[in-house]
């Protein structure tokens, strides 16, 4: 699910605070920003130069040309310079629906010293699911000193909880504690805390319009406010240690709102897998029995992944690079070589003459697709290094052939099953000018199907007679090997020198 925030507030032309922070941080956050301008503000990261408001009507025009035509899951309201800019929102906010989530952001002054707002109307403070003011904003809706320390920070969040009936987001990036965390707190006290240790940096300008809108989006997503604090404190966090290296400014420069999401593009996400058993795809090859009917189930997420990494429909198009096409087929090559080997192993393990000469084929047929490779595409095995993904791959087929000969049949049918699933995603009519014409029709191959039929019955007849154990087995190693298959066709497009 993609959460569609909005946000209203003013401009930073240099992209740090403001609108485009909160665009950037939506986007960041998960969810598709939109934005309606309140007031159109020349600054740098220096500092406030002039704030024009444009009138109430055309503010007003802005929030219904949205409202009218896009459903909305949450709102971020950020500067609003003065009170007839004020009532237009707050009347605008008062007809949303009242599930929508309303972060408001009291924003007042910028960091660098100049106001950006007279005050802050008392009847938007209401209209806000949860508030985020920064300590001398929460100061002065509160009437009292500046907090210096967390007891008092919350006391007065408190108090301005009891007063709105919002959540309130008690921030302590002004204190002069190791935590700046921010605490929730409602008209009762503390519900919870969000740790964020000190980044000594010279890049904070826009960290509360960024923050305020990262949680707008969390909430829009369905988290809760807790939850939605937790990720978007330190995410929030991860992009204020990473800003200064973007060297944007000469004074208090912006946060990177990207930094986590390039990270984890770059290692790969980490969470721990666990399987999902819902395969919309109708198999190109039938499944034999029970069993196989019950694998299938297990091949569903990577299906999807070759509908959505995009390298297979790519290919299919004809759309992608020939240095692609070339990195694919080299690691196929590699792959292949290393495949047939463990086909061998197969053929040694079979329980039966028929069984040990289909794998014993199988081997001879992948030696000859190789062989073909190289002769229509040039390659030269000696100089193709195996990828991450192609190394994993291989590895695993080797590990998992070296026992129980159930579990290793199981571990290479995704290599069979799921390349004939492919012929599903051809195109029916494939130009002549196709690049990859002979290669995209070779995935229609009926010979390779029906090999492919007798591997998946050849499985149902293991898995028939074998233990509850092995059974667990050859299905934890079937679901990894379509994960790896996945993977490897992904690939190609996750490099980042073609
Ligand atoms: N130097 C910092 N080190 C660690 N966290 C920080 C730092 N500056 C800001 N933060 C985090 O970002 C949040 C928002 O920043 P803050 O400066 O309080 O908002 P504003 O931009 O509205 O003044 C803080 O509550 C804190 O969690
Ligand atoms: C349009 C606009 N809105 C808000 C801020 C506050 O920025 P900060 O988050 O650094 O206090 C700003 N400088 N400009």
């Amino acid at each position: 699910m993609i959460a569609r925030v909005l946000s209203i507030a003013g401009t930073d032309p240099t992209g740090g605070a403001g609108l485009q922070a909160d665009v950037k941080s939506i986007a960041a956050a998960g969810g598709y920003g939109m934005g309606v301008v309140t007031s159109l503000v020349v600054q740098n990261t220096r500092g406030v130069q002039q704030v024009h408001t444009p009138d109430p009507d055309f503010l007003e025009a802005q929030l219904r040309a949205v409202s009218d035509d896009v459903i909305i899951d949450a709102v971020k309201v950020g500067m609003i310079a003065d009170q007839a800019s004020a009532a237009v929102v707050v009347n605008w906010l008062r007809n949303l629906p009242s599930n929508i989530s309303v972060v408001v952001d009291p924003v007042m002054v910028a960091s660098s010293g100049q106001a950006l707002a007279d005050s802050v109307s008392a009847d938007l403070l209401t209209c806000a699911t949860v508030l985020t003011p920064n300590v001398d904003e929460l100061a002065a809706l509160v009437g009292k000193p500046a907090a210096s320390s967390r007891a008092e920070l919350i006391a007065q969040a408190q108090v301005l909880a009891e007063k709105t009936g919002a959540l309130v987001v008690a921030k302590g990036g002004h204190l002069a504690d190791d935590d700046r965390g921010n605490t929730l707190v409602n008209a009762t006290g503390e519900l919870a805390h969000a740790a964020s240790w000190f980044v000594d940096t010279t890049a904070s300008h826009g960290t509360g319009c960024s923050l305020s809108s990262a949680l707008a989006t969390r909430l829009g997503l369905g988290e809760s406010p807790q939850v939605a604090l937790e990720w978007a404190t330190s995410w929030a966090h991860e992009a204020l240690q990473y800003g200064e290296a973007q060297a944007v400014g000469t004074g208090n420069g912006p946060i990177d709102h990207f930094h986590r999401l390039r990270r984890q593009a770059k290692s790969g996400l980490q969470n721990p897998a666990v399987p999902d058993k819902r395969n919309r795809h109708q198999p190109v090859v039938k499944a034999s029995g029970e069993h196989t009917r019950e694998l299938w189930e297990y091949a569903g997420e990577s299906l999807d992944r070759f509908g959505s990494d995009g390298f297979i429909s790519a290919l299919m198009q004809g759309t992608l690079s020939g240095s692609q096409f070339t990195f694919y087929i080299e690691q196929d090559d590699y792959y292949l070589n290393i495949y047939a080997a463990v086909l061998a192993r197969l053929a040694a393990a079979a329980q039966s003459a028929e069984e040990r000469s289909f794998w014993a084929e199988s081997v001879t047929g992948c030696i000859a697709v190789e062989q073909g490779m190289h002769a229509q595409w040039n390659l030269d095995p000696s100089t193709v290094h195996p990828s991450p993904a192609t190394l994993a791959y291989t590895d695993f087929l080797r590990a998992e052939t070296g026992s129980d000969y159930v579990v290793a049949v199981a571990a290479v049918l995704p290599c069979f099953w799921l390349y004939a699933q492919l012929a599903a995603f051809v195109p029916d009519a494939i130009p002549e000018d196709h690049p990859y014409k002979d290669w995209v029709e070779a995935y229609r191959d009926e010979a390779f199907q029906a090999s492919t039929a007798r591997a998946v019955q050849i499985a149902e007849g293991l898995l028939a007679a074998a233990s509850d154990h092995q059974r667990a087995a050859a299905q934890q190693a079937f679901w990894r090997a379509c994960q790896l298959e996945a993977d490897f066709f992904a690939q190609a497009l996750l490099l980042d020198t073609l």
